[in-house]
């Protein structure tokens, strides 16, 4: 059967992790990987062919569906509307504040174009979200608690290296811990992200900046402002030897009562050696059912709420139906 011809757009992290990601997936192939700066600068971990992305229309008829691996802080608000109109597209756009807004331009491009563009996979937004609504829908009466790390945010950190001056930084999401056994207990559900998470980050930068860099962090709207930050300056090797590992991963928890009797509770968690890694896998499958509805015909913006497990998997129906056994 033919393969599903990939596009990956913007090799940073997220970028290499979905170049391995297509590798796990027998009915994909990669059919390149677009990037701003020059292609010959680019090492790829499969020998991947390297492109301008300036030159990604003339691939129309070469690829099937583009994963777009830009940073949310300022590259996929621009990529995302112009790319819907000449692929379908996928994207992991997590500035959550901002979502209805990323889905009406993407929407308007998209439906425009006749093309299919699902945003803000991945796993929050994505597959904690799906978990959030899930746990609504079937203990209505109860309280949802999600956590994240402690770990490496790439949505913080690549906001934290656009700061004019930062050579290098990460950012790690810290849960308080005595809010998270509450939230076992079914304690604590109106608090809010910023009252159940401190945020950290490691920064290289010129000491003449560190002043303004600090500030700049503590008081970036959506991602920052209203979390209680720190911000380490440290040189660049500690950076190197140091920050290099991205693990991550969370939980969510919904607990409620179904009856004056009877409490209920439901979790999913994630632990992730590599976040980007299993971003991109959640990605690439997003990318498989953009492929099969665009085909079947659907147009516009989908969230991860619109799209059926059934059009992400490779499976058949019948197979499908033999898991539910
Ligand atoms: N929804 C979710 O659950 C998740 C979402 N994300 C999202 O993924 C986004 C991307 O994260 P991540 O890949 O870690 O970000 P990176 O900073 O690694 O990469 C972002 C872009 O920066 C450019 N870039 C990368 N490395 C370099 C470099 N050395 N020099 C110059 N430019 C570079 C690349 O574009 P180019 O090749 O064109 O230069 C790349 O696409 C995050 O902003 C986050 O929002 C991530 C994890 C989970
Ligand atoms: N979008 C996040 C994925 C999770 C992690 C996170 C956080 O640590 O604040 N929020 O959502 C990322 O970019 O890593």
């Amino acid at each position: 059967a033919e393969k599903v011809r990939i596009g990956i757009v913007g090799y940073g992290n997220l970028g290499r992790g979905a170049e391995l990601a297509v590798e796990k997936n027998p009915d994909m192939e990669l059919a390149g990987i677009f990037t701003r700066r020059d292609p010959n600068t680019i090492q790829t971990a499969t020998n991947a062919n390297v492109y301008c992305q300036d030159n990604i229309r003339s691939f129309q008829d070469k690829l099937d569906v583009l994963i777009l691996c830009g940073g949310s802080a300022s590259d996929l608000p621009e990529m995302s509307p112009e790319l819907a109109r000449l692929f379908p597209i996928v994207d992991s756009y997590d500035n959550h504040a901002k979502i209805p807004d990323h889905y009406k331009k993407v929407n308007q491009a998209a439906e425009e174009a006749g093309k299919l563009a699902i945003i803000s996979a991945g796993w929050d937004p994505g597959l904690f979200s799906l978990n959030r609504l899930l746990g609504e829908i079937v203990i209505p009466d109860g309280g949802t608690h999600t956590f994240w790390g402690k770990g490496l945010s790439q949505g913080h950190s690549e906001a934290v290296r656009r700061v004019e001056g930062v050579k290098k930084g990460v950012q790690y999401t810290v849960p308080m811990e005595e809010i998270l056994e509450d939230a076992r207990n079914g304690k604590g559900e109106d608090l809010t992200a910023a009252e159940r998470h401190k945020r950290v980050c490691y920064i290289v930068a010129d000491e003449k900046d560190h002043a303004r860099i600090e500030e700049e962090i503590k008081t970036m709207p959506d991602y920052f402002a209203p979390y209680d930050t720190t911000v380490h300056f440290i040189d660049e090797e500690t950076f190197d030897s140091e920050h290099q590992k991205m693990r991550h991963g969370g939980f969510v928890i919904r607990s409620g009562n179904s009856s004056k009797a009877h409490k209920q509770a439901m979790e999913f968690s994630l632990t992730l050696e590599s976040n980007p890694e299993f971003t991109a896998s959640v990605l690439v499958a997003y990318a498989r059912a953009a492929y099969h509805l665009h085909k079947k015909g659907e147009t516009g913006a989908k969230t991860p709420f619109d799209i059926p497990f059934s059009a992400m998997t490779h499976k058949t129906s019948a197979e499908i139906m033999k898991d539910l056994l």
